[in-house]
């Protein structure tokens, strides 16, 4: 469990985490989301005792991380995999670090093996690491205490598919052991399979707190796509829709969005109207959509309407 109570970070006269209340408890994926310098890292870092609050707490299960006695044994982490040594190999840079918190070495094997690195990978100098092998050691190196709270800042970036979906595998198991796990990831669809709750701070503030569904239910474009052989069918439907205040558009040569109307009511207006339909299906908004949306106000730097990278 992770608790966050009024927490606040200032660099000079930067808020960098502004009063910042929240419960991340056990058992599910925790995505951390917001837009460049909205203060992940930051929080992660004062969760871990890296960073000291300018306000408020930080707490792993109850405790400041600099008052926890086994902290390995607490909270695990990766911050950041390029940390690696570059001519130690993963396997006795995982020694040095369980030796001393007095972890056996035979639980190096084990976390080398929960991870995926076979005997060779782990034999080989840090430097001669693919990124995705360094990212696999890095989480090794964050289970080898087996701790209950994982924090994960950006473990998919720069993977391949492969690598990604193995972590993201891999948090889903962490979660279903009971663990509380946070991770944060610039990658929208990959958080979508992912989180099964999220966080979105923006400039240092807390924006949305809401389980992942949730969160995309409310975002701007859930739609509903009905298609149909019958023009003149379709055409009264979507009369009838925007007659109540949906909005309806084209969709393909046979079909309409409609949004704002359930995919409850589209039905039973294309039952009152006797259309025929051949596909009636609610079409879920993206995480990114619903993301876009809440952090507009808040993003670092924006491009302008005709900006294809930001908002
Ligand atoms: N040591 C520091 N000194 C001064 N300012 C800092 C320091 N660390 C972070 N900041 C500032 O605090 C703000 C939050 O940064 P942080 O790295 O926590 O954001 P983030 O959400 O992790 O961003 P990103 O997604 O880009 O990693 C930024 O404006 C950043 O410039």
């Amino acid at each position: 469990m992770i608790t966050l109570r009024g927490l606040t970070k200032r660099f000079g006269t930067a808020t960098a985490v502004d009063d910042l209340t929240v419960d991340i408890g056990p058992g599910q994926v925790t995505g951390f989301l917001g837009p460049n310098g909205a203060g992940k890292s930051t929080t992660m870092r004062m969760v871990l005792g890296l960073d000291r609050p300018t306000a408020g707490q930080a707490l792993v299960n109850g405790r400041a991380y600099r008052a926890l006695r086994h902290p390995l044994h607490e909270v695990g982490a990766l911050l950041d995999a390029t940390g690696i040594h570059p001519t130690r190999s993963g396997r006795s840079h995982l020694r040095a670090m369980a030796r001393s918190s007095g972890i056996p070495d035979r639980r190096v094997a084990e976390v080398l093996d929960l991870v995926g690195l076979d005997g060779r990978a782990a034999d080989k100098p840090g430097r001669t690491l693919s990124l995705g092998m360094g990212q696999r050691l890095g989480i090794a190196g964050a289970l080898l205490g087996d701790p209950p709270v994982l924090l994960l800042d950006e473990p998919v970036n720069g993977l391949d598919p492969d690598g990604v979906r193995w972590i993201r595998r891999f948090t889903r198991t962490l979660a279903d052991e009971g663990r509380t796990v946070l991770l944060s990831s610039h990658l929208m669809s990959e958080m979508q399979q992912t989180a099964d709750r999220v966080i979105v701070l923006g400039r240092g503030r807390l924006i949305a707190d809401a389980p992942l569904a949730e969160l995309i239910t409310a975002g701007p474009a859930a739609s509903v796509r009905v298609r149909g052989p019958e023009p003149a069918g379709l055409a009264a439907l979507g009369a009838r829709l925007t007659a109540e205040g949906a909005t309806v558009a084209a969709y393909d040569a046979d079909g309409l969005t409609v949004t704002g109307a359930s995919a409850a009511r589209v039905g039973d207006l294309v039952y009152e109207l006797g259309v025929r339909v051949h596909e009636l299906a609610p079409v879920a908004a993206s995480l990114e959509e619903a993301f876009l949306e809440l952090t507009a106000d808040s993003v670092e730097y924006a491009a302008g309407p005709t900006g294809s990278e930001a908002r």
